[in-house]
């Protein structure tokens, strides 16, 4: 193991089966240290997983007019092109396609008619049911999978295990299908699939595929690799539960560079609370005399103020 970077892989059977307090105590050490580790046993069946890969990769090999009819509207959901992102402080833009989907509320729905971001009905490409349903079936198995994580994380900080689930009724769970063409040979030095980034958010589920190209920054500023293991997620806690925890948890940089000279496809699944959810480390046991370091912020503002930042043009 890494000092540098500590990836541990951690069994998330005792947490499905009730025992958070020991996968707490597990997950705790990572958290604190690397902020990202593996879990197996985190139960999305392999064969779900299989189906939205090879959905998703039949996806994005469709002619750019089919993936186009699903470019987003107002809820940032549906097909996105390369170039969409441009990560805070980074020379270029992602090298990646990604198709994000959210928690389905109808268009009549009081949240949605009130305008408030990311919310809405998801988009989907005429005439790709099992690409929908492979999608649907993946988004639901991974929101089980992040309960069981909050659950988890919750008894890791001192608070009941359940500490979560009144913050998470409609959550701003967002998954997303990415897809990396390899990156142009003449771009060698500067080009990134996704740039150094922390992610927004509380904690991320991400599969991927066997390519590899995911790095994490150690704790001494070199980049470790968090290669593909079979059978697991990565798992990594962001801005958010950084901010909540009053930095007991951190939220560190990671980046992907796809210089396989093959395609690379990944599922993120950014497992985030509801848009009103008061995000203020004093609700998560601070031990007396520590100051709080970060202002109460609720969950969606910030979210959706980190998306905007991502997506606004470079400005010279
Ligand atoms: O695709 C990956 O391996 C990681 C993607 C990522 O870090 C992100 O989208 O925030
Ligand atoms: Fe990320």
């Amino acid at each position: 193991m890494s000092e540098a970077a500590y990836l541990p892989i951690i069994d998330l059977g005792p947490a499905r089966g009730g025992d958070y307090a020991a996968t707490g105590a597990l997950i705790s050490d990572a958290f604190s240290t690397s902020g990202f580790c593996y879990i197996r046993n985190h139960g999305i069946p392999e064969e779900l997983i299989r189906c939205a890969h090879d959905e998703a990769l039949d996806f994005f090999h469709a002619p750019m007019e089919e993936k186009l009819a699903c470019k987003p509207k107002e809820a940032v959901r549906g097909f996105n092109a390369l170039n969409r992102t441009t990560m805070y402080g980074a020379e270029n833009p992602d090298y990646k396609e990604f198709y994000q989907i959210g928690l389905e509320l109808p268009a009549d729905d009081p949240v949605v008619l009130a305008g408030q971001p990311l919310r809405g009905p998801n988009q989907w490409p005429a005439d790709r049911r099992a690409f929908r349903e492979a999608m649907e079936a993946y988004f639901e198995a991974a929101g089980i999978c992040g309960q069981h994580l909050l659950r988890a994380v919750a008894c890791s900080l001192g608070i009941a295990p359940d500490f979560f689930v009144s913050k998470y009724v409609r959550p701003l769970q967002r998954t997303q299908a990415i897809w990396y063409p390899p990156h142009p040979p003449e771009r060698e030095k500067d080009q990134f699939g996704v740039a150094p980034h922390t992610d927004y958010g509380c904690i991320t589920l991400l599969w991927q595929d066997g390519t590899g190209g995911l790095d994490v920054q150690g704790v001494d500023g070199q980049w470790v690799p968090a290669p593909p293991i079979p059978g697991t997620l990565v798992i990594n806690i962001g801005d958010l539960l950084c901010r909540w925890s009053n930095r007991r948890y951190n939220s560190n940089m990671h980046r992907v560079t796809n210089r396989s000279g093959r395609e690379r496809l990944s599922i993120a699944t950014f497992y985030d609370p509801d848009y009103d959810a008061m995000v203020d480390p004093r609700d998560l046991n601070l031990p007396e005399g520590v100051e709080t370091l970060f202002p109460p912020v609720s969950a969606g503002d910030y979210i959706i103020g980190r998306i905007r930042d991502s997506q606004k043009p470079k400005i010279a």
